[in-house]
């Protein structure tokens, strides 16, 4: 098991120096972050220089999490002792839930922020964590009686790019045995969770009273739950593909042609306005919310609905669009300088997102002239050339040409002394290309997503 289930660095378009492992002090991410420093060390033995950085969120729920920090340090110190390339990092939530709020999923929030703050605080983007393929399967079940959509029922992605962080779950398939039986194999000690015997939570509840005779009678049932989930992750990227091709050309700076959605097929018109809608919150909106606007953006009629997370959708001359909200800054912060000229992450709290910096082959931009890059909103006149061959022309222009909702066209513009370097959605001025051959960096600007609901744990 160990190295081979680790993502190959290839994969991710550059080698990662840091690589986080989001370390519970669990049966499951001990043994992961063993075999990952193991990994860690051969590659080291060939020439790599990877360090593993064990992250530790002590939720401040449980009267024993002191205890739990003290044998995480204790273990990750034993492994240093060793020669493994480890460190750890523990960042304490000191907020606490809301009366109203479900505690599981205001700590599973929590947790991926502070996860995401720490691994780009210390240069990681490659970040892992150990569920497997029983978790997968758990996940499948609880999100079926909640009644979910595609979404849901395709529970957690194995690998995937979020707010400048590839979240990756190596062990995703691996089925629960196997990583008991690694445990078992290397003589690992873990901490056991007082809470996993409360059945106050669900998945708790389906461990201990549903599972056990689930497996009895379908031994098969983590294997065939876990493949549902997979079928409905290719369902899910399906769906992706056609509201895009329903979404073309239908898109433009004053919202989404409502004629055209509702001229569709009742399934494709749904699944349409439900990835616009997406993209224009920045969440999934609610199935009540997508059947009203269906049925209320009658042509010739106006209306007004509140967007979850704030702002309004507004319907008026045929086109749906989204009026002010989180994602529209009340003023556009100040032009200031950054230093881009390095693979990493770059946070721009200001802006409300983050810089990804990745070594390309072609269609990038030379390290050095990115040392000083000015960050700056959109003014107004700017011109902007989008391939090598075609010529400058206005901004405006190419945001509609592209299709780009209007509230998408609010991240920060990048400047070069007075030339245009990057504009977020349409990517690099084609005239500040590196030329083939030459060391060049790639641009991504990631805006951070309301909230992480990766999956339930
Ligand atoms: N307090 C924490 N600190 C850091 N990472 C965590 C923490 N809690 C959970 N994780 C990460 O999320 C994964 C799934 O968490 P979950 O609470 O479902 O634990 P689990 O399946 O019991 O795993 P483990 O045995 O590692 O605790 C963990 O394996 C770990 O990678």
């Amino acid at each position: 098991m160990a190295a081979s289930a680790t993502p190959r660095p290839a994969e991710l378009g550059h080698y990662p120096r840091v690589i986080a492992v989001a370390y519970s002090g669990g049966r499951d991410s001990t043994a992961l972050l063993h075999a990952t420093a193991h990994a860690a060390q051969t590659l080291n033995a060939g020439g790599a220089q990877l360090q593993v950085l064990a992250l530790h969120i002590h939720h401040g729920l449980s009267s024993l999490a002191d205890d739990w920090l003290l044998r995480c340090q204790a273990q990750c110190e034993a492994w240093v002792a060793q020669g493994l390339p480890l460190r750890l990092r523990c960042h304490r939530l000191s907020e606490r839930p809301a009366a109203t709020q479900s505690i599981e999923a205001w700590a599973r929030e929590q947790r991926y922020a502070a996860l995401r703050s720490m691994a780009v605080e210390a240069g990681a983007d490659l970040l892992l964590l150990a569920h497997h393929r029983r978790d997968q399967a758990e996940t499948f079940v609880l999100q079926a009686l909640r009644g979910a959509g595609t979404a849901g029922l395709a529970a957690m992605p194995a690998l995937q790019w979020r707010d400048g962080i590839c979240w990756a779950r190596p062990w995703l398939a691996r089925p629960r045995e196997q990583v008991e039986a690694y445990v078992q194999a290397h003589g690992l000690s873990f901490v056991e969770d007082d809470s996993n015997s409360d059945p106050r939570y669900a998945r708790n509840r389906l461990r201990l009273q549903v599972w056990p005779a689930l497996g009895e009678a379908f031994p098969q049932a983590e294997a065939s739950l876990a493949q549902a989930a997979d079928w409905a992750q290719q369902a899910l990227d399906l769906q992706a593909e056609v509201a895009e091709q329903d979404l073309q050309g239908r898109v433009s700076e004053a919202g989404l042609e409502m004629a055209a959605v509702l001229a569709l097929s009742p399934a494709r018109a749904s699944n349409a306005l439900r990835a616009w809608l997406s993209l224009a919150l920045g969440q999934a909106a609610s199935a009540s919310l997508v059947r009203r606007l269906l049925r209320e953006c009658v042509p010739g009629t106006a209306g007004l609905w509140p967007c979850p997370g704030g702002g309004q959708l507004r319907f008026y001359r045929g086109r749906l669009q989204r009026c002010s909200g989180q994602k529209t800054l009340p003023t556009a912060p100040a032009p200031r300088c950054l230093d881009l000229g390095k693979v990493g992450i770059v946070d721009c709290e200001d802006w409300g997102g983050c810089w990804r910096v990745e070594a390309v082959e072609s269609g990038g931009v030379a390290p050095a002239r990115l040392h000083r890059v000015i960050l700056a909103a959109r003014s107004g006149g700017e011109q902007f050339q989008r391939a090598p061959h075609s010529v400058p022309r206005s901004l405006k222009k190419a945001f509609q040409e592209a299709g780009m909702p209007a509230a998408d066209r609010q991240g920060p513009l990048l400047w070069i002394d007075s030339a245009l370097l990057f504009v977020p959605g349409l990517g690099l001025d084609a005239r500040q290309l590196a030329a083939p051959g030459e060391a060049q960096l790639s641009l991504k600007w990631l805006p951070h997503a309301p909230g992480l609901a990766q999956g339930s744990s």
